[in-house]
């Protein structure tokens, strides 16, 4: 059935929820110590020493030991000390395997081969992570060797695979130094560079996986969360930059020390300046394409086609995946850094795709199809190159039932629209191949972070293609809001069927209590005679289950399951608004009911408990340590209506 993805994970049928697999801890994860106490680190440095007086092997570049097992695009939460342990305090030793620690040792080893200063300069103790561009070790430095282990300075080095792009290392230094160290955003304090290897050494944050406790957080602790990351992403968007890659493990988070960490920029781009007028934009948008064309030709291609093809080749191994980006970077030409550096002040570089021949989705009997909005009067705004041949503008497409793309396709320019990002994390607009993305972008990201704290579904979108990914969120969302969305965008997307929307405050208490409401005995006593059970059309759920927005059966109750405010599912419609234009910006979210509402409720508790003399400190405790209970339906109508209230006021 179309646009019903999502719910084949959860299929009603037997066991009703089935977690998505990739949620589940993953026996590729390792920990921060890399399989080891980092006070191993002398022996392995010992080591090191010796393969540094020894010529160092010149090491194939597909070898790079880190390519081993690797996710190009990974869903899987990044490696972390599991115990959120304190900076000063030695990292546990928990559930490791010799695989890991050979892995950690590898990565050590290819760093201080690759960078030698790394190991004249820092004590290399473990790996601490590691993504598609990158693996990040735990350093110490040499010179406070001779202090106790939790005095010495701890610091995160992120040795980049050699074959990531100098524009891209660049770039991401140059987002560290202009923005980094404040509002939660990584700082950097300095970069080292040997031949084709980079490293950046950053401040090290031990943090805890965000597994272990996206499930666990109360109500203040999730409003904690949130408000730190849009605080981090405030940041990042006055500077006028896309993160590009918000997603649990980039947004660290120390719940002992309630700290919190934006990191990686490998991604980030900045926002097109604004395009004027329609006339104009057409050429504008067209001469900022070609800038980019010429600025950084294969760049762009390949973040496309490193995205491509790590969905491709979900079940090829990292090495495969390593190659692949490799053959891709070995197009890239250098360029002087002066190039990079003017580039800089161009407009962002823009992934290319082909919009002229979007493939149908087979999968899942959806069928997707995106093009090109036929023209409106004044002409399209991108990429159409209408403006460019008046013959081409409103020339029809001759490409149906015919073996081969039309001439006046095959005029038209190509469309280039960033698709950079994690899966399950693109927006609409992106998947839209929308060009003129914003910082809107890491605004849904949030909001999908937001929707699986809340629904204790994580990861909440699981799609192995763009158009699964937007066939995911059609299910959620209906087919108007995006139907509406694409043409507001001048986008056209074809849907084989209509969708209905479900209801946010229904997905996340129906997904949060799932036990309950999949229970056998619950399901028993809705069953008919005959032992069946209507199950809803549009949400692919048991009648009594049923999500949808506007839904035609008496399902069971779930105020008693409420654990959330009214703000916070406003909140979250608002983070994942469909349309980029309107979707909430992270400075305005900061200022939502959500945050203030109970910011105000905290003063005024306060205020109350000066009165009464009890210490700051102990009422700071009880609000952390504040659980949430199941309010009683009458509790709940209260707080509901006091929301609304606050709200109200809040306007005024
Ligand atoms: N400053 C830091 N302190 C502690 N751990 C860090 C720090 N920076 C990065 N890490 C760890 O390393 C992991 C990978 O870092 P990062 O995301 O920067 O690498 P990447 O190669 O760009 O990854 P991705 O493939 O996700 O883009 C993070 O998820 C985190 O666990």
């Amino acid at each position: 059935m179309a646009d019903r993805v999502l719910y084949q994970e959860l299929a009603t049928t037997g066991n009703h929820y089935r977690r998505p697999r990739s949620g589940v801890g993953s026996p590729n994860m390792v920990y921060a110590n890399g399989g080891g106490s980092w006070r191993a680190a002398p022996r392995q440095q010992q080591r090191q020493q010796q393969q540094l007086h020894q010529k160092p092997n010149p090491q194939p570049l597909f070898n790079s030991p880190a390519a081993g097992g690797r996710c190009l695009v990974k869903q899987e939460e990044q490696p972390m000390d599991p115990t959120g342990a304190e900076m000063v305090g030695l990292p546990a030793t928990p559930r490791t395997t010799k695989q890991a620690r050979n892995k950690s040792e590898e990565a050590i080893n290819d760093l201080l081969v690759r960078i030698p200063d790394i190991g004249q300069l820092f004590d290399v103790h473990s790996r601490i992570g590691n993504g598609t561009f990158s693996t990040v070790l735990l350093g110490t430095l040499r010179r406070e060797s001779h202090l106790p282990d939790s005095l010495r300075r701890k610091f995160a080095i992120k040795h980049h695979i050699p074959t990531s792009h100098p524009d891209r290392i660049m770039k991401e230094l140059q987002c560290m130094t202009k923005m980094g160290g404040t509002d939660n955003v990584v700082g950097i304090h300095c970069c080292l560079r040997c031949d084709a290897s980079a490293a950046f050494v950053m401040p090290y944050m031990a943090h805890d996986r965000f597994h272990d406790f996206y499930t666990r957080m109360d109500v203040p602790e999730i409003r904690l969360y949130m408000r730190n990351l849009l605080v981090a992403l405030r940041h990042v968007h006055k500077f006028d930059v896309i993160h590009r890659d918000v997603k649990p493990s980039n947004f660290l988070y120390n719940r002992r020390r309630r700290e919190f960490l934006l990191v990686d920029f490998g991604l980030a781009q900045h926002v097109n300046p604004p395009v004027m007028g329609s006339a104009g934009t057409g050429a504008s948008s067209a001469a900022n394409n070609n800038n980019n064309n010429s600025k950084r030709p294969r760049e762009r291609e390949t973040t496309e086609a490193v995205q491509q093809s790590a969905s491709a080749d979900a079940g090829l191994g990292g090495a495969v995946k390593r190659m692949r980006l490799h053959e891709e970077s070995s197009k890239m030409p250098l360029k002087p850094v002066n190039d990079i550096a003017q580039s800089e002040m161009q407009p962002p570089a823009l992934d290319g795709s082909n919009p002229v021949q979007q493939q149908p989705v087979q999968q899942q009997q959806t069928q997707a199809q995106m093009d090109q909005t036929a023209s409106t009067a004044s002409g399209s705004k991108y990429n159409t190159n209408r403006n460019a041949s008046g013959a081409a503008n409103n020339a029809k497409c001759f490409c149906f039932a015919n073996p081969s793309v039309c001439l006046n396709c095959l005029m038209k320019k190509e469309i280039h629209a960033s698709r950079a990002g994690t899966p399950g994390y693109r927006p609409p607009e992106v998947l839209l191949k929308y060009p003129d993305q914003t910082t809107a972008v890491d605004v849904w990201a949030a909001g999908v972070i937001f929707l699986s704290i809340m629904s204790s579904v994580y990861p909440f979108f699981k799609a192995p293609n763009d158009f699964i990914a937007l066939a995911e969120i059609v299910t959620i969302f209906g087919d108007q809001a995006i139907r509406k969305t694409a043409l507001a965008l001048e986008r056209m997307i074809t849907l084989s069927q209509r969708s209905r929307p479900l209801n946010l405050r229904k997905l996340c208490l129906r997904f949060r209590h799932r036990s309950v409401f999949s229970d056998a005995k619950l399901l028993k006593s809705h069953e008919s005679v005959d032992g069946r059970c209507e199950v809803c059309r549009n949400c692919d759920q048991y009648f009594f289950n049923c999500l949808c927005e506007d839904s035609e059966y008496l399902t069971e109750p779930l105020d008693a399951y409420e654990c959330f405010p009214a703000s916070a599912y406003d909140l979250l419609h608002r983070l994942l608004e469909i349309n980029p234009h309107k979707r909430i910006t992270a400075d305005e979210a900061l200022q939502h009911p959500f945050f203030t509402a109970a910011e105000e409720a905290e003063q005024a508790t306060d205020h109350d408990q000066v009165a009464n003399g009890t210490p700051r400190k102990v009422r700071r405790q009880r609000y952390h340590n504040h659980k949430t209970v199941p309010a009683t339906p009458e509790q709940l109508k209260q707080q509901v209506a006091l929301d609304l209230q606050q709200t109200a006021i809040n306007k005024l």
